[in-house]
């Protein structure tokens, strides 16, 4: 790696504290990092030594193995800039930065515009000869499709496209990864991946985690446009789409657009039979008893924001056609699960009566923890020809190899120029044009409530074709 300067636009946050510098220090003691010079910019007048002491404490709280032996070597690589996101302030990194140099955007979404422009006018966009320039733009790319071609139009006015890296931390995690690499690396998956061979397609994110402190963006957002616009569109789209001809950033990004342009556009008229919000009210979760969403601080007592938004989308093209896939994903749910699951088709009836050959599962899990699974049925050990089900685990983690968080992995990637995991424009967009029906719908009348610590709003059964059943949240998928 040659030396190269990342700056982190709002570094006083909390997305710079709890996610970014452990994995900065980490990927620095694996010494993947070594000539990478930090430098954190925002308001605060603060001097280096500061700046040094707030990561320090940020590390202590939320770098796993933190060392102070290790921090010592960190710390040399970190320096600090005070100043508003305008050109002139700005201007004062241009001694910090290397001929090769990225700026992160750890911004509020509303931002972005205004840094990435900020940046250009500075002069920051166009590296020098023989270096490059690069963008990294935190989550929400918008906040609907109007305002997400603005912020492109806003951001292409000084950066190209190629410049700019998209973050969705999920295309970073081992199972999203994985999801490629098992799908079409194995002779047999390809085959059956299609709606001969498959019934229907659950991708579940649950969490028991409530709105926490960030009541002011979450009551804004909702859980259509936190989590299933963009971490649970992209799950769906590399579950869906076709094999790559070429192993290629592009190839692949346009075969995920390939598949949201083949999704059927939900419309007014049908938002209530593929679309189902939820709030959550009082509950409890094991001994713990829990408010409901409009009594938790900084939420207004009438919010009407989704807490729980499931979608069921459905895709024309020759190799989904009539396979529906639901996703799902809320707060304050029964337990943090998380999973793709992938129903396969009944066999023909021409077995044995007792062999009750159950539909096939192939899970791919995220939480509680990274595995396969895949559930068959396989003989009753005994003197009968009777059938059990039987789950064949792959555990992810192994001794043999280093794992990556999501933000290390996505980091490395920035750094090194590889776009692979990062979005482009078009799936941001087609995203949101699928989905800004949906949120248009949604702003007049009330989510459908469920308590805290539940499976969710039981309205949301009425997204299912007859014959399936949404997966168990309390446990784990199991029926
Ligand atoms: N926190 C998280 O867990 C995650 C966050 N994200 C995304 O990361 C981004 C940052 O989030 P987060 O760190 O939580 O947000 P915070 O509000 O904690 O921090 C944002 C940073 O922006 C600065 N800032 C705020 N307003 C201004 C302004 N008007 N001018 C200049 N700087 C300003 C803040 O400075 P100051 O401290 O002075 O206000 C702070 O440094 C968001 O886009 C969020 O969606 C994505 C995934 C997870
Ligand atoms: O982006 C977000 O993701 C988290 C869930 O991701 P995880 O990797 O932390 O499990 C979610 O809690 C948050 O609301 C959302 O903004």
């Amino acid at each position: 790696m040659a030396a190269t300067t990342l700056v982190i636009l709002g570094a006083s946050g909390d997305l710079t504290q709890r996610l970014l510098m452990p994995a900065l220090y980490r990927l620095h003691a694996l010494g993947l990092t070594r000539d990478l010079r930090i430098v954190g910019y925002a308001k605060e007048p603060w001097s280096r030594e500061h700046f040094e002491r707030h990561i320090h404490k940020a590390l202590q709280a939320f770098a796993p193995d933190f060392k102070e032996a290790q921090w010592n070597r960190f710390r040399r690589q970190l320096d600090y800039v005070g100043g508003e996101l305008q050109a002139d302030q700005l201007f004062a990194l241009k001694d910090k930065l290397n001929p090769d140099a990225l700026f992160y955007l750890a911004l509020p979404p509303a931002l972005f515009g205004v840094a990435a422009t900020a940046l250009g006018e500075a002069g920051f966009a166009k590296g020098p000869r023989n270096g490059w320039r690069r963008l990294v733009v935190e989550k929400p790319f918008g906040t609907d499709l109007a305002s997400a071609q603005v912020l492109r139009e806003q951001m292409h006015a000084h950066w190209e496209e190629e410049q700019i890296l998209r973050i969705d931390h999920f295309l970073g995690k081992e199972t999203t990864q994985n999801l490629m690499v098992f799908r079409f690396a194995n002779r047999f998956i390809e085959p059956i991946w299609n709606a001969q061979h498959i019934a229907q397609v659950q991708i579940t994110y649950a969490e028991t985690l409530g709105v926490e402190k960030r009541a002011a963006y979450y009551d804004k957002a909702g859980a259509l446009r936190d989590m299933l616009q963009n971490h649970l569109m992209q799950l769906f789209s590399l579950t869906a789409m076709a094999p790559l001809a070429e192993w290629d950033a592009e190839v692949l990004r346009n075969h995920k657009v390939e598949v949201l342009r083949s999704v059927v556009p939900i419309t007014a008229a049908t938002v209530d039979a593929h679309a189902v919000r939820g709030q959550y009210r009082a509950g409890k979760l094991g001994r713990k008893t829990l408010v409901g969403y409009r009594s938790e601080p900084g939420i207004g007592r009438g919010s009407c924001t989704e807490t729980f938004a499931a979608l069921r989308l459905e895709i024309d093209n020759w190799r989904w056609h009539g396979v529906p896939f639901y996703l799902r994903s809320g707060k304050r749910l029964a337990s943090d699960y998380s999973e793709i699951a992938v129903q396969f088709r009944e066999v023909p009836g021409a077995l044995p009566k007792a062999v009750h050959a159950g539909n096939n599962w192939m899970i791919f899990r995220i939480r509680p923890t990274e595995q396969m699974d895949l559930l068959v049925t396989a003989k009753r050990p005994g003197l009968d020809l009777a059938g059990r089900p039987v789950v064949l685990t792959a555990p992810y983690a192994s001794p043999d190899h280093l794992e990556f968080s999501a933000y290390e992995q996505l980091l490395m990637d920035a750094i090194e120029g590889d776009r692979t995991h990062f979005l482009r424009f078009d799936e941001v967009e087609w995203a949101w044009r699928l989905l800004t029906p949906v949120l248009d719908a949604w702003q007049s009348g009330t989510p459908d409530f469920y308590a805290a610590g539940s499976e969710g709003p039981s309205t949301q059964k009425r997204l299912l074709d007859l014959g399936h059943l949404w997966r168990s949240i309390a446990r784990n998928g199991d029926a």
